[in-house]
């Protein structure tokens, strides 16, 4: 291992994998972390299975029912030293992610940031979880509503924001007065069980974040988490038939879920917008993180009029953003995360070809060992393209023309997927026409910051539901309560 830590304790090895749960004398097979800019083997950690699932329930279990009596404010204080820990070790914590994910490493620092920032919200808000006083129907009795944690709660986290959606799942379920088990996409554990080390160091208790790493076991492991009995609630995020297979095996459970499912964002720019500014903001919300996030402008509908002139600067653009590995200098685009990240990538662009659209930039992945695609602009689109059903998750721009404000309305909601959109217009009532027509669960005008703590992130359609973030987010890891007191009177 290659890379110097200010911190070395935060590069957790197989040997470190120790928790007081974990039977670590039962033999385990193990499995390799991939850097994915070089192929290479980053380190390998224990398989855990659907027996470690079980432990950690149980002492999930145990610890929440200290965890859930203490005030929100002590909760808290915890989780802000967390997010103070997070902040101090934020040049380790980068070096881990862009290892394991491959994003350039300023994005890296930025996603550091991001995850501390979730943390620090829900350790506020948890102190604003408020009851209601309901106005009484009856002289008899009085009724309170309350909000109580709802109990063990289980995150499955994917690789695409390997450390910010940890804290955007575990950090809201345990400042509402939850215990955790984190399931990591196993191509990015390291950050996983590097934010559990943090956790102990800010005095966060033993079983209220526990890490079950995996990849052989994914599976089983899945399968383990949405049957537990003592496990109340599963919060996802990644593919929508992964994300609907878990529902169907936590029925049995009848387990609450938030699903945070893939998306397929319309983008939509008038003639009318700011060129300038929009392209800035459709580029970057599209390169970001190399394409592979669920809000990523994926059908970018441009207006007749300055259709062609768009196309082209937006090559131009695409061509200032270096590609390489996330380490070196100057680099704008690491590798997708995972090698069939490239297969998709390709045969996305390939059916796009085949009928009909023009590559005006990029195309194909680049040869060598790590999984780099080529930024990559695509014209002409039309919606019986593969693309336009699914989400590429790569640095791809797809580029449609469009005529008519309703024509694109139309074109935008033809799709299952309904997670983030994009209006690019400064006619302010058109704004809010096309704004409130979107079948989305976000939709960001003249910009692409659609994800903060404070903010509801979440989806309609096959992109699931539930929200994470804001008030909304919280409580999804609360059951609402009735009280009703008798009130004789004399
Ligand atoms: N919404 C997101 O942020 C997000 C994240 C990752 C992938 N995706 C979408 O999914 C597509 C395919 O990506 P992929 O090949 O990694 O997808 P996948 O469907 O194999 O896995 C997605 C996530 O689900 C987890 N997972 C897979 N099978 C599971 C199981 N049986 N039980 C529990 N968890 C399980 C994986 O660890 C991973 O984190 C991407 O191209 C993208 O469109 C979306
Ligand atoms: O990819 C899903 C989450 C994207 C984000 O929160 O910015």
């Amino acid at each position: 291992m290659a890379r110097k830590f200010n911190n070395p304790s935060l590069f957790i090895t197989k040997e470190h994998v120790n928790y007081e749960w974990l039977d670590s004398s039962r033999p385990r097979q193990d499995f390799p972390v991939i850097n994915p800019s070089t192929g290479e083997t980053i380190t390998i950690l224990p398989d855990m299975d659907a027996q470690d699932v079980t432990l950690a329930a149980r002492h999930s279990a145990a610890a929440f029912q200290s965890w859930k009596v203490l005030s929100a404010k002590s909760r808290g204080k915890t989780i802000r030293e967390w997010a103070s820990l997070i902040l101090a070790n934020v040049d380790d914590l980068a070096v881990l992610i862009t290892l394991e994910n491959g994003k350039p490493l300023p994005e890296s620092k930025g996603e550091v940031a991001a995850a501390a920032g979730y943390l620090e919200f829900y350790a506020g808000e948890a102190e604003r979880v408020y009851g209601d006083v309901i106005p009484f129907s009856t002289a008899a009795s009085r009724s309170f509503v309350i909000k109580q944690p709802i109990g063990v709660v289980a995150c499955l986290t994917p690789w695409n924001l390997p450390l910010a959606m940890i804290a955007r799942k575990a950090g809201g379920a345990i400042a509402a007065g939850c215990a955790t088990i984190v399931k990591p996409a196993g191509e990015t554990s390291l950050i996983a069980l590097a934010m559990a080390y943090l956790g102990k160091q800010a005095g966060i208790p033993d079983g209220v974040f526990n890490v079950i790493v995996t990849l052989a076991h994914l599976t089983a492991v899945g399968k383990a988490l949405c049957e537990d009995p003592i496990i109340r609630k599963i919060s996802f995020t990644g593919s929508t038939p992964v994300g609907k297979m878990l529902m169907q095996q936590s029925a049995g459970s009848l387990k609450k879920l938030s699903l945070e499912l893939g998306g397929n964002a319309p983008c939509i720019v008038f003639d009318d917008c700011d060129v300038q500014d929009a392209l800035q903001t459709v580029v970057t919300a599209k390169l970001r993180n190399a394409g592979q996030t669920c809000i990523s402008p994926n059908r970018i509908f441009v207006q007749r009029g300055i259709y062609e002139m768009w196309t082209e600067r937006m090559v131009e653009a695409f061509k200032r953003f270096a590609v390489g590995d996330g380490f070196a200098n100057g680099v704008k685009i690491g590798p997708l995360t995972v090698p069939r990240g490239i297969e998709k990538a390709q045969r996305h662009v390939d059916d796009a070809v085949s009928k009909g659209a023009r590559v005006l930039l990029g195309g194909k992945a680049v040869p060598g060992n790590g999984y780099f695609f080529e930024p990559t602009v695509i014209a002409d689109m039309t919606s019986d393209m593969l693309s336009h059903e699914e989400e590429s998750f790569a640095p791809i721009a797809q580029l449609y023309p469009f005529d008519t404000e309703d024509q694109v309305i139309e074109m935008a909601n033809n799709s299952d997927f309904g997670l983030g959109s994009y209006v690019c217009t400064k006619d302010i009532a058109r704004m809010w026409r096309v704004a409130e027509k979107l079948e989305t669960g976000m939709v960001g005008v003249n910009t692409a910051s659609i994800a903060s703590g404070e903010l509801p992130f979440g989806g309609v359609k096959q992109s699931g539901f539930g929200r994470e973030g804001g008030k909304w987010g919280l409580n999804e890891f609360m059951v609402t309560k009735l009280i009703t007191v008798a009130v004789p009177q004399e």
